[in-house]
């Protein structure tokens, strides 16, 4: 198992000889092994975390695994993709021989190097050879150049250095080994390699209400066709529910080419839809598809106000020669008086958290024209969470040295981090909303329960996510359990905490979140209230908040 655990600075001074000398809480770890006769009694925190918390959790103090022949349970191995892992030490005897006579690795030491390699995790051999292997004639050649570096999957090095490159070094065939396992890993998808740069990289979420978005984001959006996809599956349900209930089968093949709209089966009269916050058309185009492998005709009315884009919906209806069919409205849908009901309201509004970009708000506006009984798609979407150690998001927070950073919520492509427990429902919003009032602020009290077997750990913050019903059984979704296949609109939504919070093995975490509503602001407010409580984040707004 990870028996010992040595800390590796990467500041001022001199690094620490990893590999030959024990250093740090290695040797804590062994005093503590081998020199009671009766247990002490427990530690207040793991000897690493101990560490870390000393150092005041500085960016430069790094940790190696010091890996044994038997590993820890998995939970208890997945805490550490949270944690700054430098290096894996790997000592020759951890090696098993294979039927030629060559050092192998176990299969749980393969995954478990797998999921380091992934991280871009050094691997650094210890130990004597102690293998007898033949060498190889063309060692010399294949070595030439000196240092053998191999290279992650994003473009990190290994660090695989072989040094004496004219001669057979004894630890070749282990380093073989290693690169074999590294070649073995599946290949980065091409979505994957897009998303590498945006991998633990803060971003402020979108305002699409308060801000017009730029051309450059929609191109981004309309690059998911996955999303529109769904969108495109849940306008033709609701479309077949609510006229075709009666008659047999309708077409189903997405790549249907766009057949024309008249239709002698469906219904005589148009049937009104109206796509409300349209940006450049996307979703209309989805929608007529769906109108065309039902077999109905639609009045579309788009409606956005975002100038910029509505220049993108003319252009997409000269093209198509949809002018008669769709009407484009340059207006905030909260506002717009509609010149008849709609009968099904298509909106996309969502934000990471789901209701983030305010989508609610828009959409209570919006439903005054829907028809009694009409349908909005999305029906309801809710919003999860889950703790999270990222120590390097911390970090990054921090570095901006003020509150407000600590008291906002970024859209990240989580990466280095670990959940702490599975996630939490948190708040559910339902379309048409027929409330009354209406109150869109929101509190709840969240209980996470975390694996005994996972260890004590830090927690940094909150992974937040949704999971949306477009239409009946479509979901769309970004909750990691229902993630929605191949979609990439949107990464999750991080809340950080000011201060690490220590949660020892097994100890449960409880969060407090609300939703808040002024009249010209929404906001979130957020608060750690187990395994201790802490200060309520974001009080009143005062750092981040979504203007209406
Ligand atoms: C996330 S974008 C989605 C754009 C497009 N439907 C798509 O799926 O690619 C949301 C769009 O809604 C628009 N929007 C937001 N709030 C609105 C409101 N109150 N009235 C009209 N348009 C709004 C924004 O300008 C933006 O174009």
């Amino acid at each position: 198992m990870f028996s010992r655990l040595a800390y590796l600075s990467g500041g001022r001074g001199q690094p620490p000889s990893v590999g030959h000398q024990p250093v740090g809480g290695f040797i804590l770890q062994q005093q503590y092994q081998n020199s009671f006769v009766r247990p002490p009694p427990p530690a207040p925190l793991s000897p690493h975390l101990q560490v870390r918390a000393q150092c005041d959790h500085h960016n430069l103090l790094g940790a190696a695994l010091l890996v044994g022949p038997t590993l820890p349970s998995l939970a208890s191995l997945d805490r550490w993709c949270g944690e700054p892992v430098k290096a894996i030490l790997l000592p020759t005897s951890v090696f098993i021989t294979n039927k030629r006579g060559y050092p192998v690795l176990p299969k749980g030491h393969q995954d478990m190097l797998a999921a380091f390699f992934k991280l871009g995790v050094q691997v650094v051999l210890t130990g004597e050879a102690c293998h007898s292997v033949a060498s190889p004639a063309n060692v010399g050649a294949a070595t030439a150049g000196g240092t053998a570096v191999a290279v992650g999957p994003d473009g990190e090095p290994l660090g695989f250095n072989i040094t004496n490159p004219g001669e057979f070094h004894p630890l070749r065939p282990y380093w073989e080994y290693l690169c074999f396992l590294f070649r073995r890993l599946e290949a980065v998808g091409e979505q994957e390699r897009q998303e590498t740069s945006y991998r633990d990289y803060l971003q402020v979420p979108l305002q699409p209400l308060q801000d017009n978005l730029e051309s450059q984001t929609y191109e981004t959006f309309e690059k998911d066709l996955q999303k529109y996809k769904l969108y495109e599956e849940a306008v033709y349900k609701a479309l077949k529910d609510r006229y075709l209930a009666s008659t047999t089968e309708a077409m189903s093949p997405y790549d249907l080419p766009i057949a024309s709209t008249s239709c002698s089966d469906g219904p005589s009269r148009n049937v009104v839809l109206m796509v409300v916050g349209a940006g450049r058309g996307p979703l209309v185009r989805a929608s007529m598809r769906a109108a065309a492998r039902v077999g109905v005709r639609l009045r579309v009315y788009a409606v956005e106000k975002n100038p910029n884009a509505i220049v993108h919906i003319q252009q997409m209806l000269r093209s198509e020669g949809w002018e008669r069919d769709v009407t484009i409205v340059s207006a905030d849908m909260r506002h717009w008086q509609a010149p008849e009901p709609a009968e099904i309201l298509v909106s996309e509004l969502l934000g990471s958290f789901g209701d983030n970009e305010l989508s609610p708000e828009c959409l209570d506006g919006a439903q005054r024209f829907l028809a009694p009984g009409g349908i909005s798609i999305p029906q309801s979407y809710t919003s999860y969470l889950a703790p999270a150690t990222s120590h390097k998001l911390h970090h990054d927070v921090k570095s901006y040295k003020d509150l407000e950073h600590f008291e906002t919520p970024y859209v990240v492509r989580l990466h280095r981090h670990h959940l702490l427990a599975p996630t939490q429902p948190l708040f559910t919003f339902s379309h048409p909303n027929n409330d009354a009032p209406i109150d869109n602020s929101r509190y709840a009290t969240v209980n996470f329960h975390r694996d005994p077997a996972a260890g004590a750990a830090v927690l940094h913050g909150f992974a937040g996510y949704f999971e949306c019903t477009l239409y009946g059984d479509v979901l769309l979704s970004i909750h990691p359990p229902s993630h929605s296949e191949n979609m990439f609109s949107w990464f999750p939504i991080f809340f950080p905490l000011r201060e690490p919070v220590y949660v020892p093995a097994g100890a449960p975490v409880e969060m407090q979140m609300w939703r808040c509503c002024s009249p010209h602001k929404v906001w979130y407010e957020w608060a750690v209230t187990a395994p201790v409580a802490g200060p309520i984040h974001n009080v009143g707004g005062r750092s981040y908040w979504v203007g209406l």
